[in-house]
Parts: structure tokens; C-alpha cells; sequence
């Protein structure tokens, strides 16, 4: 570990203005690090110097007036020991490519639970292509952004095949309220964090149907088998999806209103359409995008994926809920607890 990382002090970047990053810029300003969080907006970061709220995605709560907000990306960088990047995955690829060159050797972390259109490449990936000689890795768990200002008690995972560089980020990450577990199933870890989000949307369609607390559980359980397996097709280790990052995610993600996948799919149960849920969310709601990519996937690889193909028939297809639901309820009987990548031949 370099010495600043390994000391009580080191310089942090932020990359994204949203509730997020802030909320980690939060913490790590709290701690006594230098924090420099980097927004598009200009007006919007003079405001947070200014009030220390970011009054656009984090209104009820004051941040610490240690971080400085710039919409100057080369302020931002400059001299940042840990760069974390917390930029929807629509955008991610567009603001890394700006570090290329400027990131050698530091450690750069994403946030971001989501996958690319095109080439179903993760976060990590999208770094290491586009910020080589950076130390890469990736924060992921059960981590409400507005409970993390709460300071509510809260832990998360660092995933990295570098183990210095999980150190490093859960020495400047941790603190009374926050505590940083580590893995090494990096792509376990990333996919677990945007696969969640499909079930989430589910999850609030289904509340606002009326469903009840057996059905979230059924389908927090059932989510779990279908996330795994294929994450596990894709490279993941099944242990992953036990952690925090993975039934950690999926369980707070499909239980909170504050989850806004939920209130994306609980917007559609009141019958609005996606545009209009997406709007009135005003912020990113990732499992959207990653429904139809996953669905598209999980074909080419011969993953059965029934609550995914089940979302994607009433969302993008326009199928009516109740058939589609009523013909998922009706399929053949199935064994409770099997790790199979494939359904049974009949
Ligand atoms: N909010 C939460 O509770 C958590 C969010 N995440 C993940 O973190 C990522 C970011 O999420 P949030 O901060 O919550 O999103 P948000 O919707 O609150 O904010 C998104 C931010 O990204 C900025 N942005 C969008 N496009 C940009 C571009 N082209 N260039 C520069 N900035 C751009 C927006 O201006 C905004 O500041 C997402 O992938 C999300 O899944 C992960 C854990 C918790
Ligand atoms: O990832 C999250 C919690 O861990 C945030 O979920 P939403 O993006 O659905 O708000």
C-alpha cells in the first residue's frame, strides 16, 4: 500500500453529483480525507459549497463542508489517491474514457449497478479498457443512499482481485456506521448489484397490486435462485450471491420504497407507463435498461430466467399483467432448492 493510503489521510475523488456519490463523498469528507466530488453542473456545485446540500438529489440532508463540489473534472483529479466513480452505467463509459492516462497506478472504484447496452460489458470492465494501469475494483451491497446519510447502520463489500486495494478502501471507507467487508469475486460481486435491480421492479409492481409480504418473499427467493444461475454462467462464484452484494442488495432493494427500481415497478402497478414512472423518478432507475440486456443474454446462453422473460413480456412487451402472471403461477411444478443452469429436460 502507498504510504497516503496506507495513512489517516489520503485524496479522494468523486465522480457523479448524485445521491450516491454524495453520500460517499459524505463519509470520506467526515473521516478527515480530502474530497473533491466532480458534477456536471456548475450551478449545482457552487450550491453545495455554498449550503453543503445537494439540493437536487439529497435535499433533507446537510453533507460535510469539508467537500469541495467542482464541475472542473481536472480540479477533481487532481492528486486523488481513490477515484470513485459513481455515474449511471448510460454514461459511465463517456466520463471514464476522461481518465485515461491520469490514473495510473491510483485506485479507481465504481458504484454503478448497472451493465452496457451492446457489449453487456460491467463497470470493472468499462475501467479496465478505458483507464489502463489503474487499480481497479467495485463497491456494491445494501446501500440506500439517503439511509447512509442517516448514518443508519450499514455495510457494503469491496470487490477486487487487488487485495491492497481492498484494504485501502476499507480503511478509508470504514467508520462507526459504515463498515466495508471484502471480496474477491469482482464480477460475482458487480453482476449481484445490477441483477438486483429487475427484481426490485417486480418487487414494487407487485406491492402495488395489492400483493402481500408472501409474494416479495417468494419472489426475493426465487430471484435469488434466477440471479445466481446466471451469474454463474457467466463466471460468477454462487457463494457471492449469500453476501451482502448479493441477498444483502437484492432483500433491501425489493423491501424499501426509498429503492427507486421499487417505485419504478410500484409507478407501473398504478398503471402509468415506463416514460412516465421514469420521469416523476427524476433519477436513475438501472434495472431498467439491464431488464432487456439480461433478457437477451440469458436466450443466447439458454438460462431460464422466468421472472426476468415475465417483466420483460409486461414492461416492453405490453402483456397484461394478470396473464402474464397467472401463466408464470400455472407453469409445471418445479423443485424447491436446485442450482441448475439450465431447466430440467422434460
Ligand atoms: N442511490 C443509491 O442509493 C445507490 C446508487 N448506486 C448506483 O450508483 C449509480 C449512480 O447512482 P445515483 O448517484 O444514485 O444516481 P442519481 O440519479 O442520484 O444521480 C446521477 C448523477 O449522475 C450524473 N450524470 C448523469 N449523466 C452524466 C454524464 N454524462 N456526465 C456526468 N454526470 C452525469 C447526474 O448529473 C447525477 O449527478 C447507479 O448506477 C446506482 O445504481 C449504488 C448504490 C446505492
Ligand atoms: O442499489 C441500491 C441500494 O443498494 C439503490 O437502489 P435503487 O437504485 O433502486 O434506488
Amino acid at each position: 500500500m502507498t504510504s497516503s493510503l496506507s495513512s489517516n489521510h489520503c485524496t479522494v475523488a468523486v465522480l457523479g453529483g448524485g445521491s450516491f456519490g454524495t453520500a460517499l463523498a459524505d463519509i470520506t469528507a467526515t473521516k478527515g480525507h480530502t474530497v473533491r466530488q466532480w458534477m456536471r453542473s456548475k450551478e449545482q456545485a457552487d450550491a453545495m459549497n455554498r449550503a453543503h446540500i445537494n439540493t437536487r438529489y439529497l435535499p433533507e440532508y446537510e453533507v460535510s463542508e469539508k467537500i469541495t463540489a467542482t464541475s472542473d473534472f481536472d480540479e477533481a483529479i487532481d492528486g486523488a489517491d481513490l477515484i470513485i466513480v459513481a455515474i449511471p452505467s448510460k454514461a459511465f463509459r463517456s466520463v471514464v474514457k476522461r481518465l485515461k492516462g491520469r490514473a495510473e497506478g491510483k485506485l479507481v472504484i465504481s458504484t454503478t449497478k448497472g451493465v452496457e447496452a451492446g457489449t453487456f460489458d460491467l463497470m470493472t470492465d468499462i475501467l479496465h479498457q478505458e483507464v489502463p494501469g489503474a487499480r481497479i475494483g467495485v463497491l456494491s451491497g445494501p446501500n440506500l443512499a439517503k439511509e447512509i446519510m442517516a448514518k443508519c447502520i450499514t455495510a457494503t463489500v469491496i470487490a477486487s482481485e487487488d487485495d491492497e486495494l481492498c484494504q485501502a478502501v476499507q480503511t478509508i471507507l470504514h467508520c462507526d456506521y459504515f463498515r466495508v467487508y471484502s471480496n474477491h469475486d469482482r464480477y460475482g460481486v458487480e453482476m449481484g448489484g445490477a441483477l438486483k435491480n429487475i427484481y426490485a421492479i417486480v418487487a414494487g409492481l407487485a406491492t402495488s397490486l395489492g400483493m402481500g409480504d408472501n409474494t416479495r418473499s417468494m419472489l426475493i427467493t426465487r430471484g435469488l435462485a434466477e440471479m445466481s444461475r446466471f451469474a454463474v454462467t457467466m463466471g460468477a462464484n454462487p457463494m457471492t450471491f449469500l453476501g451482502l452484494s448479493g441477498v444483502g442488495d437484492l432483500i433491501v432493494t425489493c423491501e424499501s420504497k426509498l429503492s427507486r427500481n421499487f417505485r419504478v415497478g410500484y409507478a407501473l402497478g398504478e398503471g402509468k407507463t415506463l416514460k412516465q414512472a421514469e420521469q416523476e423518478l427524476g433519477q436513475v432507475a438501472e434495472g431498467v435498461n439491464t431488464l432487456s440486456l439480461v433478457r437477451d443474454k440469458a436466450r443466447e446462453k439458454g438460462v431460464y430466467m422466468p421472472i426476468v422473460d415475465g417483466l420483460y413480456a409486461i414492461i416492453l412487451e405490453g402483456q397484461d399483467i394478470r396473464e402474464v402472471t397467472s401463466t408464470m403461477m400455472m407453469r409445471e411444478q418445479k423443485t424447491d432448492v436446485e442450482f441448475s443452469v439450465r431447466p430440467p429436460a422434460n
